[in-house]
Parts: C-alpha cells; sequence; structure tokens
C-alpha cells in the first residue's frame, strides 16, 4: 500500500467490509452483470471476457486472457486495458456485499509488461468501508496466482441506488436492459440488501 493517496487511506472510523449471507458461494462463478460490459460481457467480441468467482470473505478472482485486440505496444496489453481488469474484478466485490457501488478513484501501478497471450491472475479484496465508501484493493499477476505481481490497483468504490444507472445512462440501452428479465434479476439481486 505504501505510495497510496489520502483518499484510498479508509479513515480511522471505517469499519470491516460484511459479506451478504446469500453471497455466492467460494469457488462459484459469478456471472456477467450485462452482456455489453466491455470487462465481463460475452456480447463484447474484443470485450476482456472476465470470468470471475467469488472468494473467502469479501474477494473475488479472475483470468484474463490478453488477446491481440487489446495491444498498447506491439505485441503487449495496452495499460488501460489492464486498468479495466483491475477495476472489472474491483466491481464484482458489489456480488459479494451486495451493494450496488461504481468506481470512485482507481490508481494503478503497472511494475511488469504483460504480453499478448499471456493470462492475468487477478484477484480483488475489499478492505474497508465508510458510509458510502468502499476500499479495495486488488492485484494481477502472471504464470498464476502466485506468480509475480505485474499490476496492481487501490480504489474507492462509491455506493449508488440502482437510479444512478436509470439516470444516467443512455435511454437506448436502459430500456432494452429494463425489459431483458435477466437484467431484471440482476437488479433484483441488489433489492434484499437493507
Ligand atoms: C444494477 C447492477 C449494475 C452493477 C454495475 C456494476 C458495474 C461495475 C463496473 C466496474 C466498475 C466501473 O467501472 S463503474 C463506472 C466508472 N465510474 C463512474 O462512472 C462513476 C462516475 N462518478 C459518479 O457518478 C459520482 O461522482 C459518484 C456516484 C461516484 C459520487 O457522486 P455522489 O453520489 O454525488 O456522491 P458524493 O457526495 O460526491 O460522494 C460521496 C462520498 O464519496 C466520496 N467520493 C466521491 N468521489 C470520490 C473519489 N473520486 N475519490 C474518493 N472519494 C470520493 C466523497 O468524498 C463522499 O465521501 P464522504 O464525504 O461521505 O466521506
Amino acid at each position: 500500500m505504501s505510495g497510496r493517496t489520502t483518499a484510498l487511506t479508509p479513515p480511522a472510523d471505517a469499519g470491516p467490509p460484511v459479506r451478504h449471507p446469500e453471497a455466492p458461494a467460494p469457488g462459484e462463478v459469478i456471472g456477467a452483470h450485462y452482456e455489453n460490459c466491455f470487462g465481463c460481457g460475452a456480447g463484447v467480441p474484443h470485450g476482456l471476457h472476465l470470468e470471475v468467482r467469488a472468494g473467502e470473505g469479501v474477494a473475488v478472482t479472475a483470468e484474463f486472457r490478453v488477446k491481440e485486440a487489446h495491444q498498447g505496444a506491439p505485441g503487449l496489453a495496452h495499460g488501460g486495458v489492464l486498468a479495466t481488469a483491475l477495476d472489472e474484478t474491483l466491481g464484482s466485490l458489489n456480488w459479494l456485499t451486495r451493494v450496488i457501488a461504481v468506481t470512485g478513484r482507481l490508481e494503478t501501478d503497472f511494475l511488469l509488461p504483460v504480453p499478448v497471450d499471456s493470462v492475468l491472475y487477478l484477484e480483488a479484496e475489499a478492505v474497508a468501508v465508510h458510509h458510502r465508501k468502499i476500499y479495495c484493493t486488488a492485484t494481477g499477476r502472471l504464470g498464476g496466482p502466485e506468480g509475480p505481481v505485474a499490476v496492481r490497483a487501490d480504489a474507492v468504490f462509491i455506493e449508488v441506488k440502482v437510479e444512478h444507472f436509470i439516470n444516467h445512462g443512455r435511454p437506448a440501452e436502459i430500456n432494452a436492459a429494463l425489459a431483458d428479465p435477466d437484467q431484471v434479476k440482476v437488479v433484483r439481486a441488489f433489492e434484499v440488501n437493507p
């Protein structure tokens, strides 16, 4: 955590993140939240197609195979794509807390180049909660889940209501999502939250 900015340090009165009693069991695959999501959706040909699994506590793991469409420098993953992989993995923590939250701040360290065709082994964990702010951290490793850290991030996610998306999203996609029973099911998963 060295060097992270003040905004990423939980205040002294922050509490621990709480795993929702109906969170997916450790090892269970957390399905895509939206088929057109660049991070997890099957409907985006050049997307990351992350498959995220629930971990213990408020943590998740995921694997991302870097494809040709994800290059920045020749043969290497684009940094923005790697930040997206971290962001998406962090966003999946929503399914363990059953709180809808969006990225407020994402601070990323790029430690090793990540070649095309390599697999990035991602892990994200919520570390503290202060009112609407969820402090969390993520790593991406090469070669295996215990391999060297290639990218890492500290982040603050901010809790929002579902109206955040309804009010700000483009009407065409919002209306399609509201008419899609699978999408409605995704939203309902959060309704049990107090
Ligand atoms: C249906 C299922 C779908 C589920 C969909 C899940 C999708 C996951 C996808 C992966 C994740 C993403 O990429 S999400 C997409 C990227 N992110 C976004 O688009 C968010 C854009 N930003 C916003 O809409 C807004 O700025 C919000 C909602 C983040 C905050 O606005 P607000 O609601 O007015 O809240 P505000 O009063 O400003 O702040 C509330 C508290 O948060 C703190 N705060 C606010 N911004 C920041 C910040 N950048 N860094 C640190 N802290 C911050 C404030 O200091 C305050 O703390 P205090 O004073 O109370 O202490």
